[in-house]
């Protein structure tokens, strides 16, 4: 430190302050970046690395920007995840002997952003704190660009927090570390990004003061904790005040529908799986909204649909009367359109950076508001009117700002031109000096060409000499002696003035300066004056947005022939005609085929269906999710008749995201998500798993499948849609009652197979799969053998069953577990049919001998060896040995007999399987 130069004390003085961030340092016109700070910067800027001698033997490593171009550099290093140290010169030149004194004044990180450009206009950008304290965690969630800020908690619960966290898709977390530990892990891999900054510290005195003693003494203490927290975050980095941060929005998690990450990406709701965009999405369907406002407020709608039925309804009824009467939707949307995004006006003027044009903005939208007030007040709809009657017109606002700034002012605040004429008297003073002193100036060209008779004389300005008059060498004979004096000479002419320009230019000149400053002195103050009213603002904004929302829904409804749900507080969910909403619009010609629901709590509330790949079952059981999201909302549906419950949370299992989160397998993935759902679920949620089992073996798949189901079906009691490929598991519907098979019809003709997306009852009794592969090209060889060897398993199969007649012990509920003990019997069967029963009716095993001399490449063979042995082909050495003796099996079936299947979870019910697994192995 000591051999630093001065400057470079003062810069790792101040570094010290932001070690985490990358510090801009001002000098001068630019902002210079230092040691590892440089080297980063230049790399991910790709600016050029210099060196500065910094009193060190080696220069040191430095890059800059210059100021005035700063902020798209802080924007590129803020969305490759760093965070930047603004560093300013707090004094002027001169001020103080010495080192110029220099400061941060921002710390800009991902959710702090404030400039728009870096914003989605159509998205919140949030910033979320994660506490856990008094056995709660709580959660925090802050729009700083809006002044959004909404709090809960709940008692500690690791999936609790994901599933909330995952609602505000944060690009940036603080708080405890741990948890901070666990978003990371789970919530960053389906995030773009995620920046995680552990953070304990937080008064809650500065908090209280912002929101107000009313507002916290509501706040429980966890809550408390989190909010104090986040805000000592933002005061720490922004230091400055915070005027948009008015209001704590508090909610209980049992007031919406609950909805995992995982969930929620998997029925697209907001984004598309594959391609990660808006096209494709519900949002996307749904969002015809006019405003910004309203597109972050549908966003946050779909995101946390509502469990309060009259809450819902209130929202539907607003829907309804937007949807019949069509000049009542055009009179709202025509009001919609001309008004500005209030929320992030309001943000910016908060945040000091508001200029003429946002206050313009401010001003237009305002004018809007009477209008839709008055459209909303007659439209005979309670909740619109209820509504309007809370908007705020601000009518004293538009005025202020219509008064004073011009109908176009320039983008700088600080070059004059914002304030109207008449606003203020000593302004139109000092202009009415300046256009004087420019109108003789104006003049005087016309007067002293006429006085010297040189046509081509001029009046001009420049920067550095002010006015002047032009005469080009040729004419200079002609001027009178001691007329001018001579200022400037140039190439081929000379340039004067005269006592008066000088004192005319003088006038102007000051009168300019005076004119700038005096009118952002004016601007700051009526910027002040909209800063006052920010609250009422920004309950506008959220008005304004709500019947944005309202009109995009029955927009939507309208375009998409949606119809309203009939919602209820009972149980069961009957659909008549039910589709897709995206798929249906993203499919040509209107060739969607539209299917019912019924999950009735006295007759069947799960529904197994099995069917071909790309039958359609994915999309049918999105489908019956997003009717019921979609309905708790607040939206019409798809569908000509929908009742719908009120489902407290749908869990979804379906393949296409487990590829997001690396490293896990798919299966492991899918059983994690199962034993969440065990947990979870209760008798008002819906489940949605598809392709139940297949990230294993056909048996233990199938085992697990059947487990699952029948614990849906005994402990839970849930509406439930369950996809399998396994249309053995079809059984199931003679021994449980409340199970029904359905399937996906399909038309063979010759050797062509047409999907007819129709849901029907019964269970499919094939996959269709081979066909599907030659759908999707594969080669002609490989597709015939594989309906070869398909051929070859069928006929084992059937010979199988056969082989019950002949003696040989392959009955489906024939092993030797006691009647009483066997839990699972048609697995077991499954296990017989394809792969070779592990015990046969006298107990005999039998073993299959690895085959090296066969080499076993055609499967077909295989089977048959498997199951037939040494009565089929003794050449190939199976052998048979009697079972129940040997301790070790005796030992295996004593296991599975102690087996309590109802009472485990699926994990366990695995973790035992793989267990016998490998002893049977080992046997
Ligand atoms: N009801 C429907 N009407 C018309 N087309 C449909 C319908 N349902 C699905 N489709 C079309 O069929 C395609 C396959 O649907 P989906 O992915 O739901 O099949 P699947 O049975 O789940 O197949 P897999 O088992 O291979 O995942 C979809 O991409 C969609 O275009």
């Amino acid at each position: 430190m000591a051999t630093l130069t001065p400057m470079m004390q003062q810069y790792v003085k101040i570094k010290e302050e932001a070690k985490d961030a990358i510090l801009f340092f001002r000098l001068g016109d630019f902002y210079e970046i230092f040691f590892d700070d440089a080297i980063t910067a230049s790399r991910e800027l790709e600016i050029t690395l210099t060196g500065r001698n910094a009193g060190l033997e080696e220069k040191a490593p430095m890059c800059g920007v210059p100021y005035h171009a700063a902020e798209g550099y802080v924007q590129r290093l803020i969305e490759k995840g760093y965070k930047v140290a603004i560093c300013e010169q707090v004094e002027t030149p001169g001020e103080s002997k010495g080192m110029m004194r220099r400061e941060i004044v921002r710390v800009v990180t991902p959710g702090t952003l404030m400039e728009s450009r870096a914003l989605g206009e159509k998205s919140n950008n949030y910033l979320v704190c994660v506490t856990r304290s008094h056995g709660m965690m709580a959660i925090a969630a802050c729009d700083l660009s809006t002044g959004d800020l909404h709090v809960t908690s709940a008692p500690e619960s690791e999936e609790w927090l994901k599933g909330e966290v995952g609602v505000y898709q944060p690009v940036e977390a603080i708080g405890d570390a741990q948890l901070l530990q666990l978003l990371e892990s789970q919530i960053a891999p389906l995030e773009r990004r995620l920046v995680c900054t552990p953070w304990e510290k937080g008064k809650e005195d500065g908090a209280r003061e912002q929101f107000g003693e009313a507002s916290w003494a509501r706040l429980d203490e966890e809550r408390r904790i989190c909010v104090a927290r986040l805000f000592a975050y933002l005061a720490e980095t922004q230091k400055r005040a915070l005027g948009q941060l008015t209001k704590i929005s508090v909610y209980e998690p049992n007031h919406y529908m609950i909805l995992d990450p995982f969930t929620r990406r998997n029925l697209e709701l907001t984004e598309t799986v594959r391609e990660r965009s808006k096209k494709g999405s519900l949002l996307w369907l749904l969002d015809r909204t006019k405003t910004s406002m309203g597109a972050r407020t549908l966003r946050r709608w779909i995101d946390k649909p509502l469990l309060q039925r009259s809450a819902i309804e209130d929202r539907l009824e607003a829907v309804e009367y937007l949807h019949r009467d069509l000049i009542l939707r055009g009179d709202v949307q025509e009001a919609l359109r001309e008004i500005y995004d209030l929320e992030r006006l309001v943000g910016r003027v908060a945040f000091g950076s508001a200029n003429g044009r946002d206050l313009i903005a401010l001003r237009d939208s305002l004018i809007q508001i009477p209008a839709l007030k008055a459209v909303c007040l007659n439209s005979g709809s309670q909740t619109l009117a209820a509504t309007a009657k809370r908007m705020d017109e601000c009518a004293d606002l538009a005025e202020a700002i219509a008064a004073a700034v011009t109908d176009e002012p320039p983008v700088s605040v600080r070059d004059g031109g914002l304030i109207r004429k008449g606003y203020h008297e000593h302004l139109d003073q000092l202009r009415e000096a300046s256009v004087n002193g420019k109108r003789w100036i104006a003049e005087l060209e016309a007067e002293e060409r006429r006085i010297t008779g040189i046509r081509s004389l001029k009046v001009g300005y420049n920067k550095v000499f002010g006015y002047y008059i032009e005469v080009t060498r040729a004419n200079l004979a002609q001027l009178p002696e001691g007329r001018y004096e001579r200022k400037q000479t140039m190439s081929n002419a000379e340039r004067y003035i005269t006592p008066e320009l000088k004192e005319k230019e003088s006038l102007i000149l000051e009168a300019e300066e005076k004119m700038a400053d005096l009118e952002y002195g004016l601007f700051l103050e009526l910027r002040e004056q909209v800063a006052e009213r920010i609250p009422r603002l920004k309950a506008l904004a959220e008005r304004v947005a709500e019947t944005d929302v309202y009109q995009a829904f029955a927009e939507a409804s309208a375009e998409k022939s949606f119809v309203r749900p009939q919602l209820h507080d009972g149980y069961d969910l009957s659909v008549d005609n039910g589709r897709h909403p995206v798929v249906e619009a993203v499919m040509e010609g209107g060739s969607f085929v539209a299917n019912a629901t019924d999950l009735a709590e006295q007759g069947a509330n799960i529904m197994l269906i099995t069917g071909p790949n790309m039958a359609g079952k994915s999309t049918y059981m999105r489908q019956v999710a997003l009717i019921s999201i979609m309905a708790q909302i607040g939206c019409f549906v798809p569908a000509d008749r929908a009742n719908v419950p009120l489902l407290d949370r749908i869990f979804t299992r379906i393949g296409a995201a487990d590829d997001l989160v690396g490293g896990q397998s798919t299966f492991m993935v899918e059983m994690a998500d199962i034993q969440v759902m065990t947990q979870q679920a209760t008798k008002d949620s819906l489940i949605i798993i598809d392709e139940l089992g297949r990230g294993t073996s056909t048996s233990e798949g199938m085992a697990i499948a059947q487990a699952v189901i029948e614990h849906v079906h005994e402990s839970i009691g849930c509406k439930a849609l369950v996809s399998t490929h396994f249309h053995e598991l079809a059984h199931l519907e003679e021994s449980l009652p409340r199970l029904q098979n359905y399937c996906m019809a399909v038309r063979e003709s010759g050797d062509k197979v047409t999907f007819l997306r129709k849901l029907v009852a019964g269970a499919a009794s094939t996959s269709y799969g081979i066909y599907c592969a030659r759908l999707a090209g594969l080669p002609g060889s490989i597709i015939d053998r594989a309906y070869g060897l398909l051929q070859g398993f069928e006929q084992a199969a059937a010979e199988v069953a056969a082989g019950q007649a002949t003696g040989v012990s392959v009955a489906p509920n024939s092993v030797s577990v006691p009647e009483e003990d066997r839990k699972q019997p048609d697995i077991i069967r499954e296990e017989t049919s394809l792969m070779a029963s592990p015990a046969d009716q006298d107990g005999t095993r039998i073993t299959e001998q690895k085959q090296t001399d066969t080499a076993a490449t055609d499967a077909d063979e295989v089977v048959q060896l498997s199951i037939f042995g040494d009565e089929e082909h003794p050449a190939k050495s199976i052998h048979a040995v009697p079972a129940k003796e040997d301790p070790k099996v005796k030992k295996m079936l004593q296991r599975v007999r102690d087996v309590d299947v109802m009472n485990m979870t699926p994990l366990q019910a695995m973790q035992i399987l793989n267990e016998l697994k490998l002893e049977a192995q080992r046997l």
